[in-house]
């Protein structure tokens, strides 16, 4: 009976050292996730999240595998990315996907994680990137108002780590809060940056390129290598708005902008400056490189066959280009390095234009000191 009893004592003792060691794994835990997402909610762009979710959400966990899967049905996450030189395309561990079917068919629209041994036919689509599978998953539906935002997927090497009937709420709680960021921060980039286009071309307009030239000369500083400014202006314009109609004219402008457009890389800044100007920054481009781009900018335009109701209608545009060396750059703030890069292209374009327009102008480095000598 004494010895039954002692028994019964030592298995207690045993099941309440398990508990507790549970209660302060737990707490612990709730502790890190706690000030995981503390910092998760301080963070400003989305670049920022991302980066975060993929790098530190390994640690917090203590995990072999993080994917995640961001929805991306009209190209903004990878436009909001590319500008903010984020390198979402080789960046291991990040899925932008265009249509939601793929958490729909894995989520069966239930809105709990879904966990248990990896099956390479559901889950492989989840973690594409890695060379070795994992042996058990977790996956979390990102879900805001109904919608499938994404899904945050962790992955073990050990096949009993994620076991089906193990508790979710820790993952659970997690994905709320990052679906409530990436929402939050994927409205305020579109708020802020519908407010930095303009709507007649869909390109950027004057703020923005305001905004973007400081950030430009400041990675120009760092990475020392030069950038480039285009200024351009379209020929004789007032005469295809009086010849054809204002409407014409607006058809033209957003023509042209295509055509730009289509002549610069993902990072390059397009700008519509004002009325029929555009401005055009390029990172990482010398004098060479801007004259060279400005002219297939040119002759691209002049041979486009612009048509307004079977009528031809010959456009041409003139270019002053500028080129800010980090190599030969003055102490001087970065604001006046900015308008002596916009003015010196701008004297470009007015060369170009008295010299007969539809060419390209080059006034070569631009000293930022200029303002403070003129
Ligand atoms: N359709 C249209 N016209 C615009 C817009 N903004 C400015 N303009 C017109 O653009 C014309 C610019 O004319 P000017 O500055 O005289 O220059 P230009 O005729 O292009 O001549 P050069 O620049 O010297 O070759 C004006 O007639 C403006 O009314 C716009 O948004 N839409």
């Amino acid at each position: 009976m004494e010895k039954d009893i002692t028994t019964e004592l030592y298995v207690l003792e045993n099941y309440l050292d398990g508990m507790l060691d549970r209660v302060q794994h737990n707490s612990l835990t709730l502790k890190r996730l706690q000030s995981f997402e503390m910092r998760l909610l301080g963070l400003d762009t989305l670049a920022e999240i991302i980066e975060y979710i993929l790098s530190e959400t390994k640690t917090l966990f203590a995990l072999d595998i993080v994917s995640l899967c961001l929805q991306d049905a009209k190209d903004e996450i990878a436009d909001y990315l590319t500008s903010d030189h984020y390198p979402y395309e080789t960046r291991e561990g990040l899925l932008l996907t265009k249509d939601d079917s793929v958490f729909k068919r894995v989520f069966d629209f239930n809105q709990r994680p879904l966990l248990g041994i990896y099956k390479a036919e559901i889950y492989s689509a989840f973690f594409p990137t890695e060379s070795l599978s994992p042996s058990s998953v977790i996956l979390a539906p990102l879900i805001r108002q109904g919608r499938y935002l994404g899904s945050l997927n962790l992955g073990s090497y050990r096949s009993d780590r994620f076991i089906r009937n193990m508790a979710t709420d820790f993952i659970e709680h997690l994905a709320s809060v990052m679906s409530v960021c990436l929402e939050n921060t994927l409205i305020i980039e579109t708020i802020r940056r519908t407010s930095l286009i303009d709507p007649l071309t869909g390109v950027n307009n004057r703020r923005f390129l305001e905004q973007r030239i400081e950030e430009e000369l400041a990675r120009c500083m760092r990475t020392r290598l030069p950038l480039s400014c285009l200024f351009l202006d379209i020929d004789f314009f007032k005469r295809i708005n009086d010849n054809f109609g204002h409407q014409a004219g607006d058809h033209v402008l957003a023509l042209i902008a295509a055509s730009i457009k289509k002549q610069l890389r993902n990072n390059d800044v397009l700008s519509r400056f004002g009325g029929e100007e555009f401005v055009v920054l390029l990172a990482e481009s010398d004098e060479k490189n801007a004259g060279e781009i400005a002219e297939r900018i040119r002759s691209n335009i002049a041979a486009l066959a612009v048509e307004i109701n079977g009528q031809a209608m010959p456009v041409t545009i003139s270019i002053g280009t500028s080129t800010f060396d980090p190599c030969q750059a003055s102490t001087s703030p970065v604001l006046a390095k900015a308008n002596a890069l916009i003015q010196s292209a701008d004297a470009a374009l007015y060369e170009a234009k008295r010299e007969g327009r539809n060419r390209v102008k080059n006034s070569g480095v631009v000293l930022d000191n200029l303002l403070k000598q003129a």
